[in-house]
């Protein structure tokens, strides 16, 4: 599901839909021979404009943010998950600061709320005029029915964002699976390469957690994977790649500035490990990791991988020597 507090379409995806709603934002604002014409996003943070049609005059454009302490039109939309039609803004003291009346110059408004697949409002679909208008009750079915056509699309790319968040995610961890991890962690090589900075790749192993499954149940030792996904999560950055092979076995892609800031990463992953398993009355577990970095060649992540797997090796063999 799409985050329902986030922009969309910031991404270059769904630039389809995008242009299919500049096309109907076109249109509606053609058919209300109207200068302005949206669709607005709303957020906890504000209003955005989504898309603007393209006439000249149109004082707002498409990335435009409005604070949500504003008193716009579509707040009220919003606000009231209903149709609103001023004809003449000016005339009623509710819109006195209101910046599209004072500043914009705006007296006319037609909005209607947009809404997710989950009955949440979206935002809305709006017509705005300099002019003060008289629109018959036609006009307000016409653009409830281009507001269909938006919710369509809203409803489709949800599926696809769901479907694909399901093709990529491991279902236990909700972390990249192996098919997701491996192309991630490719496109991430390859941008390092381009761009010159260093990649180091983990490869996560949990020291015997055959011996939880076999003590304390399947239910305690996928609950430890969990908090490892977790642990792995908290302490590495957004920009890094954190996926699960299978089994116990996970790969986290770093993006480093220095070779030397390594062994750091690991120790905070190998004592968050345990940190978070006891505040979560697990048995505690030690972890076995292995590391690699790319080099300055056009290098293959199942290569980095494999580098990382016989290092984790190494460092397992140890520590059962150790035990
Ligand atoms: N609970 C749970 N167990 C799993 C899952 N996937 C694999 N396993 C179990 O994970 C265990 C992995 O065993 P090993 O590869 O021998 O790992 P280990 O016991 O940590 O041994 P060393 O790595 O040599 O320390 C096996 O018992 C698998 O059945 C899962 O999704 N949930």
């Amino acid at each position: 599901m799409f985050k329902t507090n986030q922009w969309v379409f910031l991404e270059k995806d769904n630039q389809i839909a995008l242009h299919k709603w500049q096309k109907i934002v076109n249109l509606m604002s053609d058919l209300f021979s109207a200068p302005a014409g949206f669709i607005v996003q709303a957020i906890e943070m504000g209003y955005r404009v989504v898309i603007a049609s393209e006439q000249k005059d149109n004082p707002y454009k498409a990335g435009v943010v409005i604070s949500a302490d504003t008193n716009i039109f579509c707040k009220k939309v919003v606000q009231d998950n209903r149709a609103l039609y001023v004809s003449h803004a000016s005339k009623e003291n509710y819109w006195l600061d209101n910046p599209e009346v004072t500043e914009g110059g705006f007296e006319s408004y037609l909005g209607v709320p947009i809404h997710w697949p989950d009955g949440e409002v979206f935002g809305t679909l709006c017509v705005m005029d300099f002019a003060v208008t008289d629109y018959q009750r036609n006009y307000i079915e016409l653009i409830k029915q281009l507001r269909d056509m938006v919710e369509d699309d809203l409803a489709m790319i949800n599926s696809f964002v769901q479907m694909r968040e399901i093709a990529m995610l491991d279902p236990l961890t909700n972390i990249y699976n192996r098919r997701a991890l491996s192309l991630l962690a490719q496109q991430k090589l390859n941008l390092a390469n381009r761009l010159g900075f260093h990649v180091c790749c983990l490869f996560i192993d949990i020291n015997d957690f055959k011996w939880v499954n076999d003590n304390h149940g399947h239910e305690v030792g996928d609950s430890a994977l969990i908090v490892l996904a977790q642990t792995l999560k908290n302490h590495l950055r957004d920009a890094d790649i954190i996926g699960r092979l299978g089994g116990d076995e996970f790969v986290a892609v770093l993006q480093i500035s220095s070779r030397d800031s390594v062994k750091h990463v690991t120790t905070k992953i190998i004592e968050g490990y345990k940190i978070a398993l006891s505040e979560h009355n697990l048995p505690i577990l030690s972890l076995s990791i292995g590391h690699s970095f790319s080099d300055k060649t056009k290098q293959s992540f199942e290569v980095l991988l494999e580098k990382a797997d016989k290092d984790m090796y190494k460092n397992k063999q140890k520590f059962k020597l150790s035990k």
